[in-house]
């Protein structure tokens, strides 16, 4: 985690001078939908943690932003909910259930629900080792539940053994870790929707992405949660960046916490950056519209960066930018 901080605020700028900056136009075209700013909320489970309404209020927030709100398998409202609260683009993050009529069901209600997109998360075939999880037993509220996976029955609320967290618990009965790149093809075959890959750090992956017709792959190491001491996050978006040669988009997350960080790693290659943490952070403060007051000063400060950097559109953005 510390090292995608580290990535980032290693980064300085190459500004231009004397070009038209008057007006900086930050909006983008992102598989298919328009968003005012290349930004999208990250997966993240159990939105009503932070806030009564979770997911609800998320994407009231992230819609009138004009982001993108990538919804996670473990959402604490329905999938249907989400959608009718949604001005924006949603897509679906899924991890791979050993159930595949519940992983088809899913699928099946985001294609209804209007959901444009599919995140396959490809990191976690085990939860990682999250010692401080452990030390307090984590467990869910009694009131909070997964909401789109019918695992009332999941033990989720409960305690275990002493060092034992419900969510890796749960991971281990729900997630099949034996899924290789072979079975992409039976998810390919079940929907017409794009299917990206989130947790993808190298070439050689990025690569086979392309080959197994995935539309677009997703620079992540989950925000430092899952293998401790993988390449960070923004390092590895250049090679992954360069062995796709555009043919698909490429998108990247982990600690990007300024409308700078947006920049940069738009200037190494990436279509779009996802948040994850500070969506939290700004939900349990104040609710949709501290989601929306987040998104619009990271807008702000991307549209502060363009302007300063002499590169008032979008697609000026390249590596030219940076030192
Ligand atoms: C509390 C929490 C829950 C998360 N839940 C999910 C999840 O359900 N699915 C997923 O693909 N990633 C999940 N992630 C990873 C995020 O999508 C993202 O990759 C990571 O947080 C990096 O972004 P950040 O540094 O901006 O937080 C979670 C991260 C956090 C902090
Ligand atoms: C419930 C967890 C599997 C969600 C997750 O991906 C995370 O906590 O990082």
């Amino acid at each position: 985690m510390d090292a995608n901080r580290t990535a980032f605020d290693a980064v300085r700028l190459r500004p231009r001078v004397l070009v038209d900056v008057a007006e900086p136009d930050p909006a983008v075209r992102l598989i298919g939908s328009g968003l005012s700013v290349p930004v999208g909320v990250a997966p993240t489970a159990y939105h009503r943690m932070a806030h009564p309404d979770g997911e609800v209020e998320t994407a009231r927030g992230t819609g009138v932003a004009g982001a993108l709100f990538v919804v996670s398998t473990f959402a604490s409202r329905t999938l249907e909910d989400i959608a009718a609260s949604a001005a924006g683009p949603l897509w679906l993050q899924l991890y791979w259930l050993r159930d595949r009529a519940k992983l088809t069901r899913l699928v099946r209600r985001a294609e209804a629900a209007g959901f444009s997109a599919l995140v396959l998360t490809v990191d976690t075939p085990h939860l990682g080792l999250r010692r401080r999880d452990l030390r307090n037993g984590f467990a869910l509220d009694p009131e909070l539940a997964p909401a789109n996976l019918d695992d009332q029955d999941a033990n989720l609320q409960h305690q275990g053994r002493d060092g034992e967290s419900a969510l890796a618990r749960h991971a281990a009965q729900a997630f099949d870790a034996s899924i290789t790149w072979a079975d992409l093809a039976w998810l390919r075959g079940l929907t017409t929707l794009p299917i990206l890959l989130k947790g993808v750090l190298t070439a050689e992956d990025a690569l086979l992405a392309v080959e197994s017709e995935m539309n677009g792959v997703i620079v992540s190491n989950h925000g430092g949660r899952q293998l401790d001491g993988a390449v960070p996050s923004l390092v590895a978006l250049r090679e992954v960046v360069a062995a796709v040669g555009g043919r698909i988009p490429v998108l990247v997350d982990g600690s990007v916490r300024s409308g700078r960080d947006v920049f940069v790693a738009l200037a190494l290659g990436a279509r779009a950056v996802l948040v994850g943490r500070p969506v939290l952070w700004s939900l349990a403060v104040g609710g949709g519209d501290g989601v929306a007051d987040m998104l619009r000063l990271l807008t702000r400060e991307f549209v502060q960066t363009m302007a300063l950097t002499g590169r008032p559109r979008v697609a000026d953005i390249d590596d030219s930018a940076i030192a």
